[in-house]
Order: structure tokens, then sequence, then C-alpha cells
């Protein structure tokens, strides 16, 4: 079964909490997304293989170790998964993007797809899917189950806030797969939101409410 990591550090947990606060405004908001994404790319990459390199310093030559094997992929779900990828390319600016569009239909909440470019050596790649809310989890399944229809075998799941609804649905329907969160919640709404959770994650990103 994959794990389910909880990245607690202070800076992350103080951040979450101007993120939930209906008082913060977009643009604030945008940035603390940002900033969290950045402190979550740090964790979520710690596995990342090392190989022995050697430098030349002006001195002498150093032992070093480098990253090696397979690149990244950031796979951001459309809209509100584009408020963490440029926070996560800060810290790996070689990683490629690719776009997956679903929004959820507010009365059946099943996720539907309109927009999906990914870059082409995708199957290749370690792929991160980003979005900062996992509620009943249908929009991150949808989109792992169209990445693995593609043809790519490893993936890992970033999310601000998951529910314990969206966590189950993901881990029955791909158990091998890690996922990352700043916090797991209470439960879902009856409009499958998350409680507390941070209202909706597009809207608050872009304004558009
Ligand atoms: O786990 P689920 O029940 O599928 O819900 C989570 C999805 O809902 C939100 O997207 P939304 O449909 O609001 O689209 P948006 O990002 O364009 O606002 C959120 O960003 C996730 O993609
Ligand atoms: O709480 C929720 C649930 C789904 N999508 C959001 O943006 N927020
Ligand atoms: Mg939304």
């Amino acid at each position: 079964m994959g794990k389910v990591f909880i990245c607690d550090h202070p800076l992350i947990q103080h951040k979450l909490a101007y993120i939930r606060d209906e008082k913060t405004i977009t643009k604030d908001f945008r940035e603390l997304v940002d900033e969290v994404a950045t402190l979550m790319a740090y964790e979520i990459t710690r596995d990342i293989p090392l190989t022995d390199a050697q430098v030349t310093t002006p001195v002498t030559t150093a032992n070093c170790r480098m990253i090696s094997g397979r690149m990244l992929g950031l796979i951001p779900i459309l809209r509100a998964g584009l408020g963490m990828v440029d926070g996560i390319l800060k810290l790996v600016p070689a990683a490629k993007v690719g776009h997956i569009g679903l929004y959820r239909d507010p009365e059946t909440l099943q996720p539907v797809e309109y927009y999906v470019k990914l870059p082409t050596d995708v199957q290749e790649r370690e792929l991160i899917v980003i979005d900062p809310m996992l509620a009943t989890g249908g929009s991150a399944n949808a989109a792992i189950e169209l990445l693995k229809r593609r043809g790519c075998s490893s993936m890992k799941l970033m999310c601000l806030i998951a529910a314990p609804e969206g966590i189950k649905a993901v881990q029955n329907a791909h158990p091998e797969i890690d996922i990352y969160v700043a916090a797991i919640d209470d439960f879902l709404n009856d409009h499958g939101y998350i409680v507390p959770g941070l209202g909706d994650a597009g809207d608050r990103l872009f304004g558009t409410k």
C-alpha cells in the first residue's frame, strides 16, 4: 500500500493556517500556496536517487553526489493545481509540466475532462500529480488513470488538504501511489467540500468568486 505523508513542518502548517483563513485575499492566498508548494517539494523529492560524482573545485577534487536517473514531470490538475507549479519549479527547474484539465460537476461530483497536454516523454518521467484539494478523490483518480493509460508507471500525488474519503478512494483505486499532504481534514460536507478545508481552491487562487 502506498504511504500517506503529512508534511508537518512548522512553516508549512503556519502558512496553511493563513491559506485556510477566509480573510486572506487572493494575492496573499496565491503567494502562500506557492510558498507551501516549494516547502512540500522539498519533502516529496527527498528520495530522489543520487550517484557519486567528482567535481574539481579551485582547491582540489571533491567527491559529491548528484541527482541521477529519471527526470521529473509535474502534472497539475487544472485549474487549482496550477497554483502549486511555480513553487515546485523553483526547486526542480528542469522538470517538464503536463496539464490535465478537469472540473468537478457540482451535481454529480464526477470529474469532467476538458484538456490534456503532456510532455512527449511523460512515460519515462517520475511524475508528481498536483492538486491542492483531494475531496472525493474523483479528480485525482481520473488524472492518475489517464496517465496510466498513456503508459506512465511512476507517480506520486501532492495535495495541500485531503479528506479521509479522498485518501481512501485513491488508495482503493491506486494502492501503489504515495500521497503527500499538508493536512488531513475531518470530512466532506453535502456539497463535497472538505471540512474545515479552505473553500474552493480554484476560485480563491484566481479570484473567480
Ligand atoms: O476530489 P474531488 O471530489 O474530485 O475534488 C477535488 C477537485 O475539485 C477542485 O477542482 P474544481 O472542480 O473546483 O475545478 P477548478 O480547479 O477549476 O476550480 C479541486 O481543485 C480538485 O481538482
Ligand atoms: O473543499 C473543496 C473540495 C473540492 N474542491 C475544492 O476546491 N475545495
Ligand atoms: Mg474549483
